[in-house]
């Protein structure tokens, strides 16, 4: 690469210093580099004003900019720190490039449609004014078309790709990117922009419950989460599906907006992998599913707002009033089905939900209720902290039966049994369902059965303090294999 006098760092889903691909190659190749963050106006305009993620990113903004000075100042580099701004990035990047004079600006790729037409406008930009535009692989092992089946094209089921994924790895690509050792380079901001960071209120968002989760933000807070998990990797393969335990990492946040490097995560479970490790290798698949759905983004950008497999655009779904009155009592968590209920009150009070519970509301809402995979899938895009454009579609195609996989659409989650079996004694629906926690484990997946003496000693007043269930699930499993037989003829 050519070597520049000016250069200038733009973080966006990669709020970290170490290990982070872009970073490594502006300070390499520039004799100095600023480094700058936006919060981008076209991206926080339509959010609600209080909303975990602006929360979650504003710290880990914080945690940066003050990593940033303390490197610099490791290395005798007064004001080095984060040039913050507000604006909308793709006007905003060429005018703070023209401002520093810079002659090349440094990122990380972004597949999602909406970042890669913004960066089709900012390399024009750019271009226009005499500036290079370098991009780089961060967020992801492999990307794009980097895994292919034999006959070169990219793959549609996860099995084979996981398969030529652990073909293809190499400590090559799990190899950290050092930062340390060119920080001579980070420039000093200019006393314009060296002010103090706007505040989460400067930004027009309010502060959330975010504090109170076990959430940690930032770079450390990733750390914190994952030294957490290495004591208990061992046991993922065995303990991820039960979601009254403390079963998986709770990286995906972090992974997310990259306040950690997925190569030192697949780094640390390849290796645990090859020791035969059984949870270590469970959790690298998960890395590589999140890798897959990626790659399925990144090759078929028609699943967003499409079926993955075409033909499964023909099955109607519910429309109309009743329609949404379902999909509203979902949303609020007032199915009846009181493991549904109480991963929707998971994700209505946290911001999260557990991977498992996934599962089983996305297949609720397709398959019990009969509605849009679409519509959940804008709702968790809301409500997630993590939600990723490429995991969210794919987790809702998968659920739907309409995407990437190889399970049969006729196979549908009972939602009783489900319960029955990831959560026996009914732990997790106590904790968010308080009004159940008198029931006994066994009728507490389907309250509706229980005997009439056993709902009054434990003050279960049905239609009242919690719903009767709003289907029979073996009614409604029939309607959605009428709905899906459309794909056969
Ligand atoms: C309907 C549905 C929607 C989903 N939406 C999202 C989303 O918006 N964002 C998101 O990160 N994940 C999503 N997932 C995948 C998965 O549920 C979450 O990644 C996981 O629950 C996050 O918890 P964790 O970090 O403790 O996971 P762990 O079990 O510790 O897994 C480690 C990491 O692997 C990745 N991962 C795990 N499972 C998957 C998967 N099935 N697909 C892709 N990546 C995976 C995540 O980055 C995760 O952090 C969705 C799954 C479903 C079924």
């Amino acid at each position: 690469m050519t070597r520049y006098d000016r250069g200038l760092m733009w973080f966006r889903r990669d709020l970290r210093v170490q290990d982070n691909a872009a970073l490594h190659h502006a300070l390499k190749h520039c004799r100095q580099v600023w480094c700058v963050f936006v919060f981008d106006t076209e991206i926080l305009d339509p959010l609600p004003r209080a909303d975990r993620r602006v929360e979650f990113i504003h710290a880990s903004v914080l945690e940066l900019d003050a990593e940033l000075r303390a490197l610099g100042a490791r290395h005798g580099r007064e004001r080095t720190g984060l040039i913050v701004r507000h604006a909308a990035a793709r006007e905003d990047i060429p005018r703070l490039a023209r401002q520093l004079h810079v002659q090349a600006v440094f990122t990380n790729h972004d597949d999602e449609p909406a970042a890669l037409a913004r960066d089709a406008q900012v390399l024009g930009a750019l271009a226009h004014a005499g500036v290079m535009l370098h991009s780089h692989k961060d967020h992801v092992i492999f990307e794009r078309r980097e895994v292919l089946t034999q006959a070169g094209q990219p793959f549609g089921v996860f099995t084979p790709y996981k398969n030529a994924w652990l073909r293809k790895i190499e400590p090559f690509f799990l190899k950290a990117y050092p930062v340390d050792k060119y920080s001579t380079a980070f420039a000093p901001l200019p006393e314009a922009m060296d002010g103090p960071m706007p505040r989460l209120s400067d930004l027009d968002f309010e502060t959330t419950n975010l504090s109170k989760l076990p959430m940690p933000t930032g770079a450390s807070g990733a750390q914190t989460l994952l030294a957490d998990f290495m004591d208990r990797i061992e046991r993922y393969d065995t303990a991820r599906d039960f979601p009254a335990i403390k079963g998986p990492s709770y990286l995906s946040v972090h992974l997310r907006f990259g306040t950690v490097s997925a190569r030192q995560l697949a780094s640390l479970a390849w290796q645990m992998h090859l020791q035969d490790m059984k949870g270590a290798s469970t959790w690298l698949s998960e890395l590589i599913w999140r890798d897959f759905y990626h790659q399925i983004l990144a090759n078929f950008p028609h699943v967003v707002g499409n079926a993955f497999r075409p033909e499964y655009d023909k099955v109607r779904f519910e429309h109309g009033k009743h329609a949404q009155s379902l999909f509203t009592a979902w949303c609020e968590g007032r199915t009846g089905y009181p493991l549904v209920d109480a991963a929707m009150a998971q994700i209505n009070q946290t911001g999260y939900m557990h991977n498992r519970l996934r599962m089983v509301v996305a297949s609720f809402l397709v398959k019990d209720l009969g509605i849009d995979w679409r519509w959940g899938e804008r709702y968790f895009a809301e409500k997630l902290i993590d939600f990723d454009l490429a995991a969210n579609n794919g987790g809702w195609q998968w659920a739907a039966s309409t995407g990437c996989d190889a399970q049969p659409w006729f196979r549908i989650f009972n939602p009783v049994t489900q319960s029955e079996k990831f959560d026996p004694q009914g732990k997790f629906i106590r904790r968010y369902l308080p009004q159940l926690a008198g029931l006994s484990d066994a009728a507490i997946h389907a309250p509706w059965k229980a005997p009439e003496l056993e709902l009054v000693a434990a003050d279960v007043r049905l239609g009242q303090n919690y719903p009767n269930p709003i289907v029979d699930h073996a009614i409604a499993r029939e309607r959605t294999l009428e709905r899906y037989a459309v794909v056969k003829r």
